[in-house]
């Protein structure tokens, strides 16, 4: 049993798949304590809020609303509500506290590709077709750290930034773990100018790319 918040079709709108058609399947639950995540309503699992997966919410509005489902429920959503990408993208909360390898495994099974959006600070669950992008949390909240087998894991690394301090945590990161990515995303916090030139000045500089929020600027889930 998976704890799901939200299920939605839309296109991906950050990092490598931007653009791709994709069925997001967002798990309820995370300690990690970002504070300018933008889906608090997915950190606590309050049993008041249980409903039947039939109620979550097809992202009209953030809600705290979760249910429990397992992959073939899942699956039968999917095909309930029509959904014809074929690309699914499993985010959170943090869906690492889970072991995606079941879910991620009925998927494949029905020709589905999976992306795992994911702190990087607990252990990655998942086979190893499924595309991780890993947006390591430095210095959070919770005080989780991330994991160098995260790290390693991790098919591309995003990172919000809004200040300097931002890009060295993350370079300090990659020296702590002797991990070098090849696909490295800085991605502007919250949309804020100021954020984006940093972004952009600091791409250039060390040939990194750019992922801003498209969803966010099209007004889409
Ligand atoms: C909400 S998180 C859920 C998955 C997982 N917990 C994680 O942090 O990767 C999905 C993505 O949104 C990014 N994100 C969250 N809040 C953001 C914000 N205000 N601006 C830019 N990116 C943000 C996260 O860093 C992560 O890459
Ligand atoms: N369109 C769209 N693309 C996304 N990429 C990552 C998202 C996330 O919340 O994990 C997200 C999201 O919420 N919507
Ligand atoms: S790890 Fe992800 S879901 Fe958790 S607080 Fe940070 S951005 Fe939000
Ligand atoms: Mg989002």
């Amino acid at each position: 049993m998976y704890k799901i918040n939200e299920v939605f079709e839309t296109i991906q709108g950050e990092a490598s798949h931007t653009g791709v058609p994709s069925i997001f399947v967002r798990l309820q639950g995370c300690p990690v304590g970002c504070a300018w995540c933008d889906t608090k309503q997915t950190w606590e699992v309050d049993p008041v809020y249980l409903v039947s997966l039939e109620q979550t919410v097809e992202k009209k509005a953030d809600s705290d609303y979760w249910a429990n489902a397992t992959p073939e429920q899942l699956l039968t959503l999917f095909e309930e509500r029509g959904y014809t990408a074929k690309h699914v993208v499993i985010t959170g909360g943090e869906p690492c506290m889970y072991d995606l390898n079941p879910l991620c495994d009925a998927l494949h099974a029905r020709g589905y590709h999976t992306q795992v959006e994911t702190s990087g600070t607990f252990e990655i669950l998942v086979p190893k077709e499924t595309w991780v992008t890993v947006s390591p949390k430095i210095n959070m909240r919770g005080g989780y750290k991330v994991l160098t087998s995260a790290m390693q894991r991790a098919d591309e690394i995003k990172h919000p930034v809004a200040m300097e301090k931002h890009v060295e945590e993350l370079e300090a990161l990659f020296e702590q773990t002797g991990v070098q990515p090849k696909l490295v995303y800085l991605q502007p916090i919250s949309q804020k100018a100021k954020a984006t030139k940093l972004a952009i000045d600091t791409c250039k500089q060390k040939n990194w790319r750019l992922s801003v929020q498209v969803h966010k600027y099209i007004g889409i889930s």
